[in-house]
């Protein structure tokens, strides 16, 4: 049976019991602080389980595209050299919420796996959970074992311990004991010499679990303690791999057409032959296994890039190109030639992989390219270190270094020094990885109280796209604290004006007023689980009663007019650029607007007048905002409603039409185009490769610049009003200026003086090095002046200085001379290297060298650089 029919089957099989076929979850988790990425099938339905909303179908099964590369999965070290774990996989799952429980979920999983796809049941085992004496003090998970034992001999049916059958969500929620189904896919003979049961949960590569299946009984408190759950649910999760390996009779995923057609195009690209040597053998399993995640991200709207999600998914590219670069002697980009088989494979059953094709080869093929260049330049670094290096073990910390600041793959780090005679000190950079993940951590921690519930019976409802004012109560309420927000509590309302933060608008901020005239102010507005949470710093003396919650209208008008403007923007495109823009991120602020979308070159000033002109003119069109609410999604979708990749839209949907266009969406829009007022882009640029952005603004901002412009130009027409005088003020002025730039060269110079006493206090010393790393208030000649002031008579001093001058970034960096000689530094590529950061280049000598670049937004984080490097 091919993979296709698998998938079929399995949805066919529970559709045939009753369960509703649901699509997949986008991957890309986006409005989920505490997760970046789906990583089990029931993340989506979260939100059920902890019995927030009511599930329209009790009984659901779908295929789930998951990844497990962050967080409490992480699998992503062991693929590749396994056969069975990958990065991205497909979960399989049927789902019972307050319907059957365990006695239908394990006889439909048995019947499924020995009737349907006529697995050999002596070559399946089960676990059931065997209980706990630790606090929790969980008895045997009886009821299980007596329901498989109907239907499995009692020497196939093993007991687990917590670990492997004992399911938690998190810290907190739903929980409980779970069966796992494992299959034996060994030979009769290996099978004759050690019982499969000995060999459940041991890694053996054919002695595999394919499905979970977990029964929710327990809510776990924030105490730590449990209590029964009023409504018992199922939730299941097979590897649709594991079980495709098992139903075609071989002995590895990467033998299933889930990824023979990968690794043929892999073995033609790179002349590797798979089968070979375990080494190759290992990269193109990881080369096979990471084109799939790295794609279907891109396809979710997920890009590579420097920070959160968007890191995870570059480390993973970078982890397949060296993997290729190292074994298989890949030197040039060659994973985006993948994409074109992976979408021929599976872009029957995800279609948005068809779709996004050419925007997934263009951004990885890019990539590719960057990365092989840092590949390169960290081979140069990684040869300085090493000659360096005294002894035959190379420091951790450097290692790291290497790793953190340039990207520089650790793994290949230890098996360049291990070619080379040298060892890594592994715990050195253990050291220095846990300090910076502490680092980042403690930054991030929240803590989370229980939900104080007040009304358990109050159904919760959204009416701010009709009013900004409503009479609520308190249905719940919770404190929050984390070291960068402090104190905090979570407030949840049976009726609620306040918009959630979503769809790239923020969230809406107001203030809560109680019956006795006590305020507090809702300082922001978010979604959880499907929950509208807002958010204040205290909570309201009183808590029963009648509260008036109210929107801050001021916001929320200027909010409307930018999330409307985007609406039209994106028509726009559409029609200057043509129908291969979408929308590929957005950011709504009351100020300003942000919009990202796919686009293959710079815009150029004809096209951006016309797209302003386009909005402008359905501004003055007057257009009325047609909405319309609780449309089936098919029904939009035939109407020719735009539906956004990566998105998850419910069963119904929103959609709103601003003239032509039809667009689903959950935000809130202004009632009439010309409340826009009038639209102007500020700027047009690139976020990554094939993505570009547009900063614009409406309204009252477009206002103010008006204003602005307008105050410039009547000081200039004032001057012009008399010639004569103009030509008088303005040689006046001139001169002026002249005698004022020597005098700021003359105290600037002065000022440098007194800067240097100060900063010679400010020196850092380490290895031998003095050094200070930091930004001033200095113009280009002045920073020079000062580095050679502080620099004369030195041996061991480091400078590295930026400032920001007429919107412009300048990094310096200062070497003494001796240091240049003795440690091998060089200033210019340093600053070569830094200069990245605020998009400039630059150079000079060894000892002193400048960079210029046009963002100084980028400084902080050459900084940064520059001192974790000295560091
Ligand atoms: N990294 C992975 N790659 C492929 N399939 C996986 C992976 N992780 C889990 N699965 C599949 O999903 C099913 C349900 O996930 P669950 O979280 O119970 O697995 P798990 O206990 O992490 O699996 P394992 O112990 O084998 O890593 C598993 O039975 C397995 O078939
Ligand atoms: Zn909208």
């Amino acid at each position: 049976m091919n993979s296709k029919e698998i998938r079929k089957q399995f949805l066919a099989f529970f559709e045939g019991k009753k369960h509703k076929i649901v699509p997949s979850a986008p991957m890309v988790i986006k409005d989920d602080p505490t997760l970046l990425f789906t990583n089990a099938g029931m993340n989506q339905f979260k939100e059920f389980f902890l019995g927030i909303n009511e599930p329209k179908n009790t009984r659901v099964v779908d295929t789930q595209k998951c990844l497990r590369v962050s967080g409490k999965h992480n699998d992503l070290e062991e693929v590749g050299k396994d056969t069975y774990h990958h990065t991205m996989f497909e979960m399989l799952g049927n789902w019972s919420f307050g319907d059957y429980f365990k006695e239908e979920a394990i006889t439909w999983a048995w019947e499924l796996l020995t009737q349907v796809f006529k697995i050999e049941k002596d070559s399946l085992y089960v676990s059931v959970f065997e209980g706990s004496e630790d606090a929790d003090m969980l008895e045997k998970d009886n009821e299980a074992y007596a329901i498989w034992n109907k239907i499995v001999p009692a020497d196939r049916i093993i007991m687990g311990n917590k670990k492997d059958n004992f399911w938690e969500m998190g810290d907190q929620g739903p929980c409980g004991p779970c069966s796992e189904i494992h299959v034996d896919l060994r030979s009769d003979e290996e099978k004759s010499k050690v019982s499969g049961a000995s060999l459940v949960n041991q890694d053996h590569p054919l002695v595999v679990e394919i499905w979970n299946l977990v029964f929710m009984q327990y809510n776990r408190k924030a105490d730590g303690s449990l209590e029964s759950l009023p409504a018992k649910h199922v939730d299941t999760g097979m590897g649709f791999e594991r079980l495709c390996m098992a139903l075609q009779g071989v002995k590895s995923n990467y033998d299933t057409d889930v990824f023979t057609p990968l690794i043929r195009e892999i073995e033609i690209i790179t002349d590797a032959k798979y089968g070979k040597t375990e080494e190759a053998d290992i990269a193109i399993r990881v080369i096979a296994d990471h084109i799939r995640a790295v794609a279907f991200s891109i396809a979710d709207g997920q890009l590579p890039s420097n920070t959160g999600a968007g890191y995870v998914i570059r480390r993973i590219l970078r982890r397949a190109v060296r993997y290729g670069f190292t074994f298989l002697e890949t030197k040039e980009p060659f994973m985006y030639r993948l994409v074109n088989v992976l979408t021929q494979n599976m872009g029957e059953a995800f279609p948005e992989l068809r779709e996004q094709k050419q925007l997934i080869e263009n951004v990885i093929k890019e990539e590719e390219h960057s990365f092989l260049k840092t590949l390169d330049q960290g081979l140069v670094l990684l040869d300085s270190i090493i000659e360096k290096t005294k002894g035959d073990i190379v420091d951790g910390r450097k290692a790291f270094e290497l790793y953190d600041t340039y990207g520089f793959p650790i793994d290949l780090t230890a098996l360049i020094l291990n070619e080379k005679g040298f060892s890594l000190d592994e715990a050195g950079f253990n050291v220095a990885m846990q300090e910076q993940k502490n680092r980042s951590k403690t930054a991030s921690e929240t803590s989370k109280g229980d939900w104080e519930i007040l009304h358990s019976d109050l159904e919760q409802e959204f009416v701010g796209y009709d009013r900004l004012e409503a009479d609520v109560k308190i249905v719940k309420y919770r404190k929050v604290e984390s070291k960068k927000r402090g104190v905090q509590y979570q407030l949840v309302f049976n009726l609620t004006p306040f918009y959630a933060e979503g769809g790239g608008q923020v969230g809406d901020k107001g203030y809560l007023e109680s019956p006795d005239g006590d305020v507090v102010y809702i300082i922001d507005t978010k979604r959880e689980n499907n929950e509208i949470v807002h958010f204040t710093k205290n909570l309201p003396k009183k808590l029963e009663g009648t509260f008036k919650a109210v929107v801050d209208s001021e916001q929320r008008r200027r909010t409307e007019a930018n999330h409307t403007a985007t609406h039209l923007l994106h028509q726009a495109l559409r029609e200057v650029l043509g129908t291969h823009v979408e929308q590929k991120g957005s950011a709504v602020h009351s100020k300003h607007l942000r919009f990202d979308f796919s686009h293959f070159s710079k815009m150029t000033k004809e096209e951006l007048e016309a797209v302003e002109d386009f909005v402008n003119a359905r501004i003055s069109g007057q257009l009325p905002l047609e909405e319309h609410r609780n449309v089936p999604v098919s029904e939009a979708l035939e109407n020719g409603a735009m539906a956004l990749f990566g998105e998850k839209y419910g069963d119904t949907v929103r959609t709103i039409r601003f003239g032509k266009s039809i667009e689903l969406c959950g935000g809130t829009h202004v009632n009439n185009t010309s409340d826009l007022w009038h639209f102007k882009i500020k700027s047009e640029g690139a976020v990554a490769s094939g993505i570009r952005r547009i900063e614009a603004i409406t309204n009252d901002a477009v206002k103010d610049l008006y204003a602005e412009n307008d105050k410039s130009l009547n000081e200039i027409v004032g001057l012009l009003g008399n010639p004569q005088d103009t030509i008088k003020a303005v040689s006046q002025l001139q001169e002026e200026n002249a005698e004022l730039k020597k005098q700021v060269a003359a105290l600037l110079k002065d000022k440098a003086k007194n800067l240097k006493g100060d900063l010679q206090n400010e020196l850092q010393e380490k290895n031998g090095v003095r050094f200070l790393v930091k930004k001033l208030d200095l113009d280009a000649a002045g920073i020079k002046d000062l580095s050679f002031e502080m620099g004369q008579n030195q041996t061991d001093l480091f400078l590295l200085f930026a400032t920001e001058q007429d919107g412009k970034a300048l990094l310096s960096c200062y070497i003494s001379k001796e240091l240049v000689a003795s440690k091998d530094l060089n200033a210019g590529s340093i600053v070569r290297e830094l200069g990245k950061f605020i998009q400039g280049g630059g150079g000079g000598q060894p000892f002193f060298a400048t960079a210029g670049g046009k963002n100084p937004a980028g400084i902080p984080e050459a900084l940064e650089k520059a001192k974790e490097y000295l560091n």
